[in-house]
């Protein structure tokens, strides 16, 4: 959700360029490069076989970057309105290993992605602020082109280096840096972090859906997260509120999506949970979580199905849910699963 920006016409036709140069060339094989495109029918279970024995795990990752991006970036059409399905496609290049991230960065150049995100390395961990920001300098230099973003996500990746620290002086040591995924509850790092580079134009994209009206007091200028998967409904109309600075409705908004990710939170929430309640809203199968995750228990859908129901979230005509038994036979283990 990016609060502030708006697509140009200007941005639009250029897009429409770079696709159709970029791909015309890069598509991958049985996707087209605008409008509604539809996958080649391939039986699944041969194709998780055949891309598993000959891709590496860099290849997987940039196979699925090349077709969320064309089918991101491509355009539909409603009347004479011309639209694109997604605004921006911010590819995530994180990897443990250096050569592999700069790998997946100049590849997410050359399919015309929007700008790359990278989380810290999380086994060998940098240790101190220099040492993170030269990580991250080498990959941005791989893709020297792109918007670069720091996805600070510090309960998953154990870096604990505050924000605000590697903010300082950062565009000295990497040009294309642009912004900071900021997916921490420490709220005194993130205000510093905008309080702190006012002058800059930085984007500030939160991360804790369920802090976010906080978030935007303070100054972040859009978001990420898992829940606007299925909550984006409920998250628009609060930041309409916001932007209309009626706050208490915001706030009523705020409180609502709260109710249900707490109650999620106190069952178990993760990756897990998560691709089984797209599944239930979108009807899209969003397949098992890959090991060591386990998918999530028939017990869990039920319980948040009744909740977003009770809710509002979720009317039965919203339902899609015709997928959830085969996301519930599905086996766990797949090479497919992200
Ligand atoms: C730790 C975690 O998973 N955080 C989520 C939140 O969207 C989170 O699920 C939500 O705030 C509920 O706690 C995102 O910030 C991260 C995320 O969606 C991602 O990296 O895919």
């Amino acid at each position: 959700i990016d609060v502030k920006a708006k697509e140009s016409p200007g941005g639009v036709r250029r897009r429409k360029d770079r696709l159709s140069r970029r791909g015309r060339e890069r598509l991958p094989r049985g996707i087209q490069a605008h409008g509604r495109q539809r996958a080649r029918r391939v039986p699944r279970r041969k194709l998780r076989c055949s891309q598993s024995r000959r891709l590496t795990h860099t290849a997987q990752r940039n196979q699925l970057f090349s077709h969320w991006s064309i089918r991101g970036l491509s355009c539909g059409r409603t009347g004479s309105e011309e639209y694109f399905w997604l605004d921006q496609v911010v590819i995530h290049v994180g990897a443990l290993s250096l050569k592999e991230s700069q790998e997946l960065a100049r590849h997410a150049a050359e399919i015309g992605a929007d700008g790359i995100a990278v989380i810290a390395p999380f086994f060998l961990k940098p240790w101190n602020k220099d040492v993170l920001i030269n990580f991250l300098k080498e990959v941005a230099a791989a893709a020297p082109a792109l918007p670069f973003y720091y996805y600070h996500i510090p309960a998953l990746t154990g870096v604990k280096i505050r924000a605000e620290e590697l903010l300082d002086g950062i565009q000295d040591k990497i040009p294309t840096f642009q912004g900071l995924k900021f997916s921490d509850t420490d709220l005194l790092d993130f205000g510093q972090c905008v309080d702190q580079n006012r002058q800059r134009q930085f984007a500030f994209l939160f991360g804790v859906d369920e802090q976010l009206l906080s978030a935007l007091v303070m100054g972040a200028t859009g978001a990420v997260g898992s829940t606007y998967n299925y909550l984006g409904k409920e998250t628009n109309q609060m930041l309409e509120a916001f932007e209309r600075k009626d706050f208490s409705s915001a706030l009523n908004h705020q409180f609502c999506i709260q109710r249900f990710i707490n109650f999620v939170l106190k069952l178990g929430f993760g990756v897990s949970q998560t691709k089984a309640i797209m599944t239930l809203v979108s009807g899209i199968p969003m397949g098992p979580p890959r090991p060591p995750l386990q998918k999530a228990s028939r017990e869990f859908i039920d319980d948040a199905k009744a909740k977003l129901k009770s809710l509002g979230f979720l009317s039965s005509t919203d339902l899609k849910d015709g997928n959830l038994e085969s996301y519930i036979a599905s086996a766990s283990l797949s090479n497919q699963s992200v």
